[in-house]
């Protein structure tokens, strides 16, 4: 493969749509190997747009806005980072000639839970949750009824949690409808899901390099609210377990096909394995790869990306906590006390220029050779000294 020396109109060229935390190391990345960056979001100084050779600041579900930017940078791969962007652009762009990573059809199956579910419980026959679309608060009460309680109603389309909520009881449903509407994304369908009672849950990186498929150790995490706030690797899993979830991780991602890094989410509950959805791109679970793998999830995107070999070392165990904001500020700086910076812990702070409470603003990564609970251990304590104003 031809590497570019600096900038030259004729060399690769990679455009994220969507900039936030992830994309921003998917564009460190990139450069590192002399790849022209592009970081397109809907808001100005996202995280990647601050690295990024040159960025856009466009509304992403707006069709025309996409494509003048596709048209006009003519990028030699399109990623995708976020869920909201309107599809009609990427299926455009892709009959024009573009390469849409993995592919826009397999964007459009995973943006909208009812595509993927489908998909996976109906055409692939994975093993799912029990679960029921509505457009109606009366389907709702009538779904949930059926399917039982506890149970988690979504929105068809949202991510990192947003409109999410566990009904208990019949008397929490008004509630529960009122969230999803309130959600960003499409809320005008939801899905009620069986509530699975795991042992725990994990993330399994499947890397696709359109030669082999490469899995990384399982990403064990918690969530909180629907958004992941610890993770660590290795999860310790059953032998029976780890082969369930590769298998299901192959036949997802080899039904969505394409190049590049997915994020296969699992529940585990005994030898018992349920796919709950599916990210086709780096996870937020697996920022842990930044200090357990020689090449992160992140890295290891872009190789696949170029068709390059999937091949890298792991360190040991480790561990990631999530820092969100506690306050809302336009300025948000955030106080880390030089006693977090030691030898197995990395901090990254995104650079959000907005923070809210609950907006996931900085992660600390860390490092214990054998343990990731002592891991994960040091990580929770780091995070619990972070400030934000
Ligand atoms: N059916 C279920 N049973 C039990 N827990 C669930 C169920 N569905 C979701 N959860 C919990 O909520 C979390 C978030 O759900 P889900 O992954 O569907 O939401 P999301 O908004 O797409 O999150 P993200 O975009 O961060 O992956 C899950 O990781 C899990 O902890
Ligand atoms: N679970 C998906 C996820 O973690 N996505 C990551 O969060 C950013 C949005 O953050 P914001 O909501 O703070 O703008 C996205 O751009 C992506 O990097
Ligand atoms: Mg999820």
């Amino acid at each position: 493969m031809k590497f570019p020396a600096p900038l030259k109109s004729d060399s690769i060229k990679i455009m994220l749509l969507g900039s936030g935390e992830l994309g921003k190391e998917v564009i460190i990345e990139a450069q590192r190997l002399g790849i022209e960056t592009i970081a397109v979001d809907s808001y100005n100084n996202a995280p990647a747009q601050l690295v990024a050779n040159k960025s856009y600041t466009i509304n992403m579900k707006n069709k025309n806005e996409i494509l003048d930017v596709i048209r006009r940078e003519k990028p030699t791969f399109i990623l995708p980072e976020v869920e909201a962007i309107n599809i009609q652009a990427l299926f455009e762009a892709e009959k024009e000639g573009f390469h849409v990573i993995p592919n826009a059809d397999a964007v459009n199956k995973t943006m909208n839970r009812k595509n993927i579910r489908e998909f996976a419980a109906f055409n692939l026959g994975l093993p799912t949750s029990k679960y029921e679309f509505v457009t109606t608060f009366e389907a709702l009460q009538k779904a949930a009824s059926k399917i039982g309680f506890p149970c988690v109603i979504k929105p068809v389309m949202s991510s990192s949690g947003h409109g999410q909520s566990v009904a208990r009881s019949v008397d929490d449903l008004e509630k529960s409808w009122e969230l999803a509407k309130e959600a960003r994304g499409d809320a005008s369908e939801l899905i009620v899901e069986e509530f699975i009672t795991f042992d725990y849950e994990i993330t399994m990186l499947t890397v696709r390099n359109g030669v082999d498929t490469v899995f990384c150790e399982p990403i064990g995490h918690i969530q909180k609210d629907g958004d992941y706030i610890f993770s660590w690797q290795p999860m310790n899993m059953s032998e029976v377990a780890i082969k369930k979830s590769q298998e299901i991780a192959k036949k997802i991602t080899d039904g969505l096909g394409g190049r590049g890094i997915f994020g296969v989410e699992l529940f585990v509950k005994g030898d018992h394995v349920y796919f709950s959805e599916v990210s086709p791109r780096p996870h937020d679970t697996g920022m842990v790869t930044m200090i357990t793998q020689s090449a992160s999830e992140f890295a290891l995107h872009v190789r696949a990306v170029l068709g390059l070999p999937i091949e890298y070392v792991t360190y040991g165990a480790g561990a990631s906590a999530a820092y969100k904001a506690k306050e809302d500020s336009f300025n948000p700086t955030i106080d880390i006390y030089d006693s977090s910076f030691t030898k197995d812990s990395i901090i990254r702070v995104f650079g959000k220029p907005q923070s809210h409470v609950g907006r996931r603003m900085a992660v600390a990564l860390t490092f214990d050779k054998d343990s990731s609970d002592k891991a994960l251990q040091k990580a929770k304590e780091i995070i619990g000294n972070f400030k934000d104003n």
